[in-house]
């Protein structure tokens, strides 16, 4: 993703707090940017934007939960296409599909409802952030469990220098790295 006007102007106004929620972690929290509509509209804006610079058209958005349910619907609604959640385990009713995964600060268990996407269906997953990738790299495999053919896994924030980061099997893009 080329530099941008607008990303400095979302990049001033997340903030930053040290030891949380652990010590040793440096959590980047994204909700000002939320709470600033200016701000919020030039960050969906620019996803939206990315997502139709991809050189397939996209079928759905998967928002991983939490902080990926805050950007995901917005950005499938306006690309006139739906919004799968992908929650952590036991939200989520009927026939599931799990994988378990560690995060930054701890471990977790994501799942998909089995039939919310289907074979061969072109998805982006969006999240917030991206830290050891462990979450990233877990929707992945929930995305191959369901045979869809994932485009780009899309974050706004992507922490570049941590220890232990996990590799994400497919095309990865971020606004805004540190
Ligand atoms: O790259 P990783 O090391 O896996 O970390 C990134 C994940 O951690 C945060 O979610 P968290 O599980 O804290 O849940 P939340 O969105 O509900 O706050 C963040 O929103 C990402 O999903
Ligand atoms: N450093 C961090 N800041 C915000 N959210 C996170 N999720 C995982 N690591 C994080």
């Amino acid at each position: 993703m080329t530099t941008d006007k607008r990303i400095e102007d979302i990049k001033k106004i997340i903030r930053d707090y040290q030891d949380f929620p652990k010590p040793g972690v440096l959590f980047r929290d994204v909700f000002p940017v939320v709470k600033d509509p200016s701000c919020f509209k030039k960050l969906t804006d620019l996803l939206v934007e990315h997502i139709n610079s991809l050189p397939e058209k996209v079928d759905v958005i998967v928002g991983l939960e939490s902080r990926g349910f805050i950007f995901g619907p917005i950005i499938a609604q306006a690309l006139n296409i739906g919004f799968v959640p992908v929650r952590k385990a036991g939200k989520l009713p009927g026939e599931l599909i799990q994988v378990e995964y560690s995060l930054e600060y701890g471990k977790d268990k994501f799942e998909i409802q089995k039939d919310a996407v289907t074979e061969g269906q072109k998805v982006v997953v969006v999240d917030d952030l991206l830290a050891t990738g462990g979450t990233m790299k877990a929707a992945c495999q929930l995305m191959d469990k369901v045979k869809a053919k994932v485009l780009d896994c899309l974050v706004v924030i992507e922490l570049t220098d941590l220890n232990g980061r996990q590799k994400v099997p497919y095309q990865m893009s971020s606004l805004i790295k540190y």
